[in-house]
C-alpha cells in the first residue's frame, strides 16, 4: 500500500475513534475531561453543560474565570462571536497565568453563561469545541461549566460551583479562603477608565460574593491595575437584613366574621407567604390564578366557597379595578365585608424576591421575567375605598425566614 493510501487509511480510523468519543461525550484533552450534562432538562435543553473528569485528582484552591471578555475577547473585535474560531486570548499573559496558578495547586474552572443556547442564538458544540480550543492551546487540564439559558444555575447563582464542589472535585474540602474568581460583569460605570463602557451587568462580583470568595476584574487580576469603582445595581440583601432584622411577630389579620379579602401587589411581593401565614389557618379558601389556570375558576371558586359560609382570599397580582370588581360584588351580594391587603413591598425587593423564590424551588419553575412586572405597571391602580372596600390595609414587608436556607438565599446578591 502506498505510503498515501496508508496516511489516509489512519486518517479514517482516527476520525472514526474521534467520532465515537464525541459521541460519548469525551474530548481529546486527555486527564478524563468528558462533556455531560447537568439539572432537569426543560423543553428538550439541559441547564449546565459541564466538562468534568473523574480520573483528575480534586484539589483545595479553585480559580474560577468567566470566559468571555475574561480568558478570550473576539478577534473579530464584535461583541459576539461569529463562530466557534472567532476568539483569541483576552491579553497575552492569559496563558502563562492560567499554568503558574496550575502550577500552584489550583483547579482551574470556567463558569460561563451562555444563554443564548436557550434562544438557540447559539450552538452549544460551538462553545463545546471553541473551550476545548482554548484548553488545547493553554495546555492544562480546565473544567468548565456552561449555564444554557435563565435558569436557577445562572450567574451569580452558586448552582454551578455548588455541583462542581460537590460532585466533580473527588470529595476533595474546598477551601474558600484560597479560592478565587475573576469576571468582567463587575458593575463598573461608563468611563471607569477613559473611554471604557459600561460593564453590562455585575453578575460576575456576585457570584464571587454569594460564594464567599475574592474577586478581581480581568484588569485587576491580569493586567495588575487598581480596583475600579463599582456598583451592585440591585439590593443589598445583607444591608437590608441589617437594616430590618428577621421579624417574629405574633399579628393576626383574621375576622371573626365570614369576609372576602384581596391581595394587591406585584409579582414576588410576598402575596401567598403572607395569605398562608395569617388566612389559610384560619378556614379561609384561597384562589389563585396561577394554581387555578383562569380568571373564571377563580371566581367559580371564590363563589361556591362563599357559599358554603367560607371566607375567601383572592391571591392575585389584582393590579386593576376590573380585576378586583367580580369579588368586591361577590361580597357585597352576600352582604358580607371585603378588605383590601395592599402589600408596600419594594419593586426593587419583589426583584430580590423573585429570585430568591425561583433559587429555593428544586424543580424548574423559574422566576417571573420582567414582563410580568410591566404588566402589573400599566395596570395598577390604587385600590380605593370608592371600589366598595369596607377597609384597606397596607402591608409594610417585614423578613421572615421559613429555615436557614431561606434565610442564606435571602442573603444572595441577585
Ligand atoms: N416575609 C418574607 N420574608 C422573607 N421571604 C419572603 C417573605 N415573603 C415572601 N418571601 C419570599 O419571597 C418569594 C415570593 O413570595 P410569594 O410567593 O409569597 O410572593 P407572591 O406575591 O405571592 O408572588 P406571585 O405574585 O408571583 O405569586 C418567596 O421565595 C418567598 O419565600
Amino acid at each position: 500500500m502506498s505510503s498515501r493510501s496508508e496516511k489516509l487509511k489512519r486518517k479514517a480510523v482516527d476520525d472514526t475513534k474521534t467520532k465515537a468519543k464525541k459521541a460519548r461525550g469525551e474530548t481529546e484533552l486527555g486527564d478524563g475531561l468528558r462533556w455531560i450534562q447537568h439539572g432537569k432538562e426543560v423543553k428538550g435543553a439541559c441547564p449546565v453543560i459541564a466538562l468534568t473528569s473523574d480520573t483528575l485528582p480534586g484539589r483545595d484552591k479553585i480559580a474560577g474565570f468567566d470566559i468571555d471578555f475574561t480568558i478570550i475577547r473576539t478577534q473579530s473585535g464584535r461583541k459576539f462571536a461569529t463562530g466557534a474560531k472567532d476568539w483569541e486570548m483576552w491579553d497575552d499573559s492569559v496563558p502563562a497565568k492560567l499554568k503558574e496558578l496550575h502550577k500552584d495547586g489550583y483547579r482551574i474552572v470556567f463558569f460561563t453563561n451562555q444563554a443564548g443556547i436557550e434562544k438557540l442564538k447559539v450552538k452549544p458544540n460551538e462553545i463545546k469545541d471553541k473551550i476545548e480550543a482554548i484548553i488545547g492551546s493553554v495546555g492544562i487540564p480546565i473544567l468548565a461549566f456552561i449555564c444554557t439559558g435563565e435558569n436557577h444555575f445562572r450567574k451569580p447563582s452558586t448552582r454551578m460551583w455548588d455541583f462542581m464542589v460537590e460532585e466533580c472535585n473527588q470529595s476533595v474540602t474546598v477551601d474558600l479562603e484560597k479560592c478565587l474568581y475573576v469576571g468582567d460583569a463587575a458593575g463598573r460605570a461608563k468611563n471607569w477608565a477613559p473611554g471604557k463602557p459600561k460593564d453590562f451587568s455585575c453578575g460576575d462580583r456576585m457570584f464571587g460574593a454569594n460564594i464567599g470568595i475574592k474577586f478581581y476584574t480581568p484588569e485587576e487580576y491580569f493586567l495588575g491595575e487598581k480596583a475600579a469603582p463599582f456598583e451592585w445595581r440591585s439590593l443589598n440583601p445583607i444591608d437590608y437584613l441589617k437594616k430590618n432584622p428577621a421579624s417574629n411577630d405574633k399579628e393576626e389579620y383574621k375576622s371573626k366574621n365570614q369576609e372576602v379579602v384581596i391581595m394587591v401587589g406585584c409579582p414576588a411581593s410576598g402575596k401567598s407567604s403572607f395569605r398562608k401565614r395569617y388566612f389559610e389557618p384560619h378556614g379561609y379558601v384561597a384562589v389563585n390564578r396561577d394554581t387555578m389556570g383562569t380568571q373564571e375558576k377563580c371566581i367559580k371558586a371564590a363563589k361556591n366557597a362563599l357559599n358554603e359560609g367560607k371566607s375567601v382570599v383572592v391571591d392575585n397580582t389584582n393590579p386593576s379595578v376590573a380585576a378586583r370588581e367580580p369579588y368586591i360584588d361577590m361580597a357585597h351580594n352576600k352582604e358580607i365585608a371585603c378588605r383590601c391587603f395592599y402589600m408596600q413591598t419594594p419593586l426593587e425587593l419583589a426583584h430580590h424576591l423573585n429570585y430568591v423564590r425561583q433559587n429555593q424551588t428544586e424543580s424548574e419553575v423559574r422566576r417571573i421575567p420582567d414582563v410580568g412586572y410591566n404588566v402589573y405597571k400599566k395596570n395598577f391602580e390604587e385600590p380605593s375605598k370608592l371600589e366598595g372596600f369596607s377597609e384597606i390595609i397596607k402591608i409594610d414587608f417585614k423578613p421572615r425566614f421559613a429555615n436557614a436556607k431561606h434565610e442564606s438565599l435571602f442573603k444572595n446578591w441577585t
